[in-house]
């Protein structure tokens, strides 16, 4: 298999480049989130690379104005936008299915979708990793060599919160270590049972997007909320992301077929970086 330098290969998010940007040309992706942030940043980067994009999406009106803004951009055939809340199991699986139906296959799924709500913490869990592991489970329903498919590629979305917690978002933080812990066993199982899919996560630091906003607001951090300052100091001292580099990041997942088991780190001081584990001792 010929493999370029990715750099080489993709047109990064907003730039002109003079890459050939044919990396993803006839493939397919499903984001969740996909409506807006990091999300619609990983959807624009996708569609610039001539893959196809379905947009998985709780917020209707977002998501039909993201849309219509991307078929402005790369075309109106090239993506999709779905309606969808991750937690509801069976709308999820009707979104990966309809996506299959319109597209007719899938290559690469970003499980994207994630809140901030240590009042409803209950919910936390369920969009931040049960849905991950359904959405991972669904993707592999539909790329797995096991179930007779073509193979492909996950990214679970984490965060630097795993590696760096505080004390403003307990089960936020509890959910990004999960998340983690589950793709990397994951990981494991697809080389072990040789499913030919890659199962990566993807840690950001601070990014600017809507999710960072809601560390101001009561009913969002409840109790926690007096530590907002704490919070904006260490969000001062780290600095914040621009969602364009998450989507770069997950562009070097999706074309580094050597990567899977993988977790990625991006962070203004570091940049795209892997974490690396120590190996098991007996
Ligand atoms: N913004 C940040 O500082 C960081 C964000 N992350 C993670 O990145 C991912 C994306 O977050 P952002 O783009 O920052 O947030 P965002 O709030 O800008 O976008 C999240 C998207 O997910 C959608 N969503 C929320 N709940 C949903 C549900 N139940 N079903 C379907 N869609 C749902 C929202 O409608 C929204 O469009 C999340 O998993 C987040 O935890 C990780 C590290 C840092
Ligand atoms: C309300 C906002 C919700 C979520 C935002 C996000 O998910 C939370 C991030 C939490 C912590 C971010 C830490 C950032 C750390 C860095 O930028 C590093 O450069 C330095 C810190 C530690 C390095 C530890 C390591 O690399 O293992």
């Amino acid at each position: 298999m010929l493999k370029l330098p990715w750099h080489m290969v993709l047109k990064a998010q907003g730039s002109a480049g003079d890459a050939s940007g044919m990396a993803l040309h006839g493939k397919v992706a499903l984001v969740t989130g996909g409506a807006q942030g990091i999300g619609r940043a990983v959807a624009e980067t996708l569609l610039k690379n001539e893959a196809k994009v379905s947009l998985v999406d709780l917020n209707q009106s977002v998501g039909e104005m993201c849309k219509k803004d991307l078929d402005q951009q790369y075309g109106e055939d090239n993506c999709i936008f779905i309606q969808c809340d991750v937690t509801d199991r069976g709308k999820l699986q009707e979104a990966f299915q309809s996506t299959v139906e319109r597209f007719g296959r899938l290559d690469i799924v970003i499980n994207n979708a994630g809140i901030n709500n240590e009042k409803n913490w209950e919910k936390t869990i369920e969009v931040n990793l049960t849905s991950v592991i359904k959405g991972t489970y669904l993707a592999l329903d539909h790329m797995s060599k096991e179930y007779g498919k073509e193979g492909g590629v996950i990214i679970n979305v984490s965060s630097m919160a795993a590696f760096l917690h505080s004390p403003h978002q307990p089960v936020y933080t509890a959910t990004k270590h999960g998340v983690i812990g589950f793709s990397r066993a994951m990981a494991d199982a697809s080389e072990q049972g040789q499913y030919g899919v890659r199962i990566n996560t993807l840690c950001p630091a601070f990014v600017d997007t809507q999710l960072l906003r809601t560390v101001e607001h009561e009913e969002t951090m409840g109790k926690f909320v007096k530590f907002k300052d704490e919070f904006k100091e260490r969000m001062d001292k780290f600095g914040v992301l621009k969602p364009s580099l998450i989507a770069e990041g997950m562009m070097r997942i999706i074309t580094d077929e050597s990567l899977n088991g993988a977790v990625m780190k991006i962070t203004c001081s570091k940049g795209i970086h892997f974490h690396t584990y120590e190996p098991l001792s007996a």
